[in-house]
């Protein structure tokens, strides 16, 4: 079993993520330079090439740079393979010049550099994030698998961090986002730099294994809706098996049955459910004919599988007269053996309303019955949120503990891509600029270092870029800052 496990991984760390980030992961246009540029004895010129965005996403003010441990490694095994020479062959017109095609395969990038700032950092518009330089050919062919792994790490890593500065530093964020996600990729990408922005785990396993992410989930509708009566605790053939005469009553009763936390003794469950949904109905005010059956077998049946962490998705039917009834039987049906409930999830309705109704439901069984905890159980709301509905969630105030978002989230439906660029900015020491019609689009020439100025309160005033041989700003020594764009003059 556990040789299957390895190998699958193998598979995955082969071919997946890593296996997908390699040198032909790259527009033709690359390689068609690359050609031109050997050809016409420019293999050796020096180039300086900056990576950055114009523009924060989201309109926003900042940006998580992210992506940067990936970078490295796509550089340190950079090289085409065999097969990729073959393929380019079979690319490029047959008039191209074999001696390239030898030049490509003995790449490398031992004669690049890389400057970057650290994976994590907030960063601005038009400081370089990455700078590369090296033999223009091969710093050329860097463009668009960097560019392919910073976007989309460093997009996501901001959604991530401002749904955590929307929630707050106290609330649990779960990224839920697989099923929505662009694809396998995507979804791993998505599940790593959400992490990484902010946020405390995800449903996605993989991403679990192979990054170390803390993996979180509750449970589907779907689980609810296959039990339809307390009967359904019975396995259907242990059933049959009665009826046949081959199992006793008591070996059915078994699965209605749970040990308390501490002795081995089995105890009717089901019976102490139903005992406690007698006892809460007059304190929460529900009636026990009223709530579903099914649902309540379904909460049994979980709570039996995970008695220590027992959390149940409460809108499949009717949150108030059936989902927190029910959850709140089986969770003290629980206590009474010894076991700590979870909370509840709600995945549908108001969920600044509902999240009141629960809470003080869980208040008055809390004093009721002398359980401190349970009125500090956790209540999930999940359900198409993105950052405006937990803003206004935090205007309206609600009773939420954790939050768990997919599709606006992986997807950052707010701005699906943030557009970073890699320019070229300087060859053989010489700088170079872009011009254009759109101002935002010239870039800034010439190789820069970039330092961040902190005031005396510890707190960033500034990014400022400079040219390598400038002299560098001293601590305590006011520096002139100039915008490199927005040019204002005083008379
Ligand atoms: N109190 C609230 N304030 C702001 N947004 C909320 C609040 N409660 C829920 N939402 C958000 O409103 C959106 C729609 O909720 P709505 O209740 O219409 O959906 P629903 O319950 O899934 O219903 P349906 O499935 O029938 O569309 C969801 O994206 C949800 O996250
Ligand atoms: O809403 P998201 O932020 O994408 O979070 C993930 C969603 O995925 C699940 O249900 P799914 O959407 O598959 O079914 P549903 O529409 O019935 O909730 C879960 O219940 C969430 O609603
Ligand atoms: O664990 C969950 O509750 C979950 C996981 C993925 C999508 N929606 C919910
Ligand atoms: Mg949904």
């Amino acid at each position: 079993m556990s040789g299957d496990g390895d190998e699958g991984f193998q598979r995955i760390q082969n071919k997946s993520q890593n296996g997908v980030i390699q040198p032909i992961l790259t527009d033709l246009y690359q390689i068609t330079m690359s050609y031109a540029y050997w050809k016409s004895g420019k293999m050796n010129d020096y180039a300086v090439f900056d990576l950055y965005f114009r523009k924060n996403p989201f309109r926003g003010e900042f940006t998580v740079f992210a992506g940067l441990e990936e970078v490295v490694k796509f550089l340190q095994n950079f090289h085409f393979s065999d097969s990729d020479i073959k393929y380019l062959r079979t690319v490029l017109p047959p008039y191209t010049e074999d001696e390239f095609f030898t030049y490509l395969r003995n790449l490398t990038a031992k004669d690049v550099t890389m400057y970057a700032i650290d994976e994590g950092t907030v960063v601005f518009p038009k400081e370089p994030l990455i700078v590369i330089e090296g033999p223009l050919p091969v710093v050329q062919l860097m463009e668009t698998p960097l560019l392919n792994l910073v976007n989309y790490a460093s997009l996501v890593a901001t959604n991530s961090m401002r749904f955590r500065l929307a929630a707050g530093p106290d609330k649990t964020l779960l990224e839920f986002g697989l099923r929505r996600a662009q694809g396998p990729d995507g979804a791993l990408s998505a599940s790593r730099y959400c992490y990484l922005g902010g946020f405390d785990g995800t449903s996605n396993v993989l991403a679990g294994k192979l990054y170390g992410i803390p993996v979180k989930g509750t449970h589907a509708h779907a689980f609810v809706t296959s039990y339809t009566a307390l009967e359904d605790l019975q396995y259907q053939d242990e059933v049959e098996a009665y009826i046949d005469g081959r199992l006793n009553n008591q070996e059915i009763y078994l699965q209605k049955s749970l040990k308390p936390s501490n002795s081995q003794e089995d105890v009717d469950f089901v019976a102490v459910c139903l005992k406690w949904q007698k006892k809460i109905a007059p304190v929460i005010d529900f009636l026990p004919d009223q709530v579903s059956v099914g649902e309540l077998a379904a909460f049994i049946s979980y709570a039996q599988a995970f008695p220590n962490g027992f959390l149940a998705l409460i809108d499949t039917y009717d949150v108030i007269r059936s989902g927190l009834a029910n959850f709140c039987t089986v969770a003290l049906a629980l206590a009474e053996l010894g076991y700590r409930a979870i909370g509840i999830r709600l995945d549908s309705g108001d969920l600044s309303y509902l999240s009141h109704i629960v809470r003080d439901s869980f208040r008055k069984i809390s004093r009721k019955f002398e359980i401190p905890w349970f009125e500090n159980l956790t209540i999930v709301a999940s359900n198409d949120i993105n950052e405006d509905t937990i803003h206004s969630l935090n205007q309206q105030g609600h009773e939420i503990n954790s939050f768990g978002i997919g599709t606006h989230l992986v997807t950052c439906q707010k701005q699906p891509a943030l557009g970073c660029v890699y320019k070229l900015v300087e060859v053989n020491s010489k700088a170079r600029i872009k011009l254009s019609e759109d101002v935002e689009k010239v870039t800034i020439p010439g190789k820069k270092l970039v330092y961040r100025l902190f005031g005396h309160d510890g707190n960033a005033l500034v990014d400022l870029m400079q040219q390598p041989l400038e002299e560098a700003p001293k601590v305590g020594t006011r520096v002139l800052c100039r915008h490199p764009f927005q040019v204002r003059f005083t008379l």
